[in-house]
């Protein structure tokens, strides 16, 4: 019998839209659709899916779909004059075909190269020249990871200036039984009092509210601890100082037509993110953000578990 292989596949996904496939022989997967260069899954070696995709979710454009990890570029919500998170999220991305080597060797993983160039009508509302190369690779244990790299093409001599982020969306079990650790203690913006600055306490982040907050120069590594599904998501980025988290909570999420009035419970969103310092590039010069994330069982009960060992091991 032949060799088990990393499989990668174009398929048709939810309204004919084109998603590549990837497949790890352990039997994990990951899913990513060309329109927004849009993970939509990602699933363990049991098959257990890991991100969040609302049942209300619209796979049409010009609207980004609802779950999984929406790219935010060239800007983060409404920190400009863009619409809400940039257009990246809403442009049918390219499979790259021929990408500039990485550094990284992704040999013997299952993986795709994806790019996003302006169209005229997008030089309109954002006049450069950009080259948007995302590589989406799925290790053998499972980890998923994501490789933006950015490079300046204007031929005009002009800089140009973004924020971005990784707008994730974790599968929870239920969001008042999870906490997060890795922003104790830290600086954030509240969008939801005028992105006000304030100082996070020293307790482990739990939720029983909506919250809208953009912690500021986090560590590279964040854990989201699942208490009920006994499921750790570590987080580690890389180039993304900010950390955005997110939760419409019961209102909000009423007012959302792409999202069930009791879905708040089974998501989190914590976005790797650069908000607060715009990230600038002079023509010919490339900006690189990554990625990884990580689910591990965990046999957290409350008091047992050193959050440090979680962060540092
Ligand atoms: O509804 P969307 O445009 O996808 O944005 C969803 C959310 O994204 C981010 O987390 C922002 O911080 C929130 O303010 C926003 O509500």
């Amino acid at each position: 019998m032949a060799e088990e292989k990393p499989a990668v596949e174009v398929v048709k996904g939810v309204n004919g839209l084109d998603k590549v496939v990837l497949r790890e022989v352990r039997g994990s997967s990951a899913e990513v659709y060309l329109y927004g260069g849009h993970v939509t899954s990602w699933k363990n070696d049991h098959g257990e899916e890991l991100l969040f995709v609302s049942s209300k979710a619209i796979f049409k454009p010009p609207k980004a779909i609802r779950g999984g990890i929406p790219i935010c570029f060239p800007q983060f919500g409404s920190h400009g004059t863009l619409e809400q998170h940039g257009f990246a999220r809403n442009k049918l991305w390219s499979i790259d075909t021929d990408p500039p080597p990485f550094p990284v060797n992704s040999s013997g993983k299952a993986f795709v190269d994806l790019i996003l160039k302006p169209s005229e009508e997008d030089a309109k509302l954002w006049p450069h020249s950009y080259e948007f190369r995302l590589r989406v690779t799925l290790g053998p244990g499972g980890d998923l990871m994501l490789t933006s790299r950015i490079r300046n093409t204007n031929n005009d001599g002009k800089a140009f200036s973004f924020t971005f982020a990784y707008h994730t969306y974790f599968s929870v079990s239920d969001i008042s039984e999870v906490r997060v650790e890795g922003l104790e203690t830290l600086d954030y913006l509240d969008n939801l009092q005028e992105k006000e600055r304030f100082t996070e306490q020293g307790d482990a982040i739990t939720f029983e509210s909506e919250v809208d907050k953009i912690y500021l120069s986090t560590p590279s590594k964040i854990a989201i601890i699942d208490h009920e599904k006994k499921r750790t998501f570590v987080l580690r980025k890389d180039g993304l100082p900010d950390a955005v988290v997110w939760n419409p909570w019961d209102k909000k999420a009423k007012a959302m037509a792409d999202f069930g009035d009791d879905e708040y419970k089974h998501m989190l969103c914590i976005e790797a993110a650069a908000v607060e310092k715009p990230i600038t590039l002079k023509p010919g010069e490339e900006w690189k953000g990554r990625l990884e994330l990580s689910a591990v069982p965990s046999s957290y009960c409350s008091g047992q578990l050193d959050p440090q060992k979680v962060l540092q091991g």
